[in-house]
């Protein structure tokens, strides 16, 4: 069975991931894709009152098996959208050991410090500040395929660029390149 395509989309919050996988589902005309987004898995949660520490681990096996439900769906040749924040060097490490990467078109989501801050403001669901906590993380190991700016293009115009890039992404893959750095090399974030 040939494995299916994984656009795996890293950015802060409020970048425009969710936005831009939306437009991808609506455009990518070859193939099903389905969205798989990391905020979604956090909420299929009960919502029973965790401790600190609790809550810790519970997020972090969380986001071992959202990993893995992408691995999953792409070895059954399911073509997936990823939306994920990066922000701790695990997480990368983690994608990095359980999807294959050569079927990964990793791309960077980007977006001005000012205009994260101006959407935080104005969509109100997120803490003041989350995106400018993450800003420096998520992008840190700085590699990608294709790399977005979401403050000078908007959601469909970039899904539109992604959706044109895809059947010509580079051969190694940045996936493969990180895999290379970080697996093989040792090298430490
Ligand atoms: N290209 C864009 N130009 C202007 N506004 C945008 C753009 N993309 C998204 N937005 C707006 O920014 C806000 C956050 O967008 P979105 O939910 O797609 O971001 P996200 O990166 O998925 O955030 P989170 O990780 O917090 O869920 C929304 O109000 C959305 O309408």
């Amino acid at each position: 069975m040939t494995p299916g395509r994984i656009i795996f989309l890293n950015g802060t919050s409020s970048s425009g991931k969710s936005s831009i996988a939306r437009e991808l589902l609506d455009v990518l005309d070859e193939g099903v894709f389905f969205h798989l987004a990391v905020d979604a898995f956090n909420a299929m949660r009960s919502k029973r009152e965790l401790g600190a520490a609790e809550l810790d681990a519970a997020l972090r096996r969380t986001r071992m098996g959202f990993h893995r439900a992408i691995a999953a769906m792409s070895e059954v040749g399911k073509d997936v959208v990823v939306d994920h924040v990066l922000s701790e060097p695990w997480r990368l490490f983690d994608c990095l050991t359980v999807l294959r990467p050569e079927d990964v078109l990793f791309v960077g989501i980007h977006c001005l410090p000012d205009e994260l801050a101006r959407r935080e403001l104005a969509r109100g669901d997120r803490p003041p500040g989350l995106a400018a906590q993450q800003y420096e993380l998520v992008h840190s190991h700085g590699d990608y395929d294709l790399e977005c700016d979401t403050s000078t293009l908007s959601a469909r115009e970039c899904a539109l660029r992604i959706k044109e890039f895809l059947p010509h992404r580079p051969r190694p893959t940045a996936f493969t390149r990180l895999s290379r750095r970080y697996l093989t090399d040792g090298e430490s974030a």
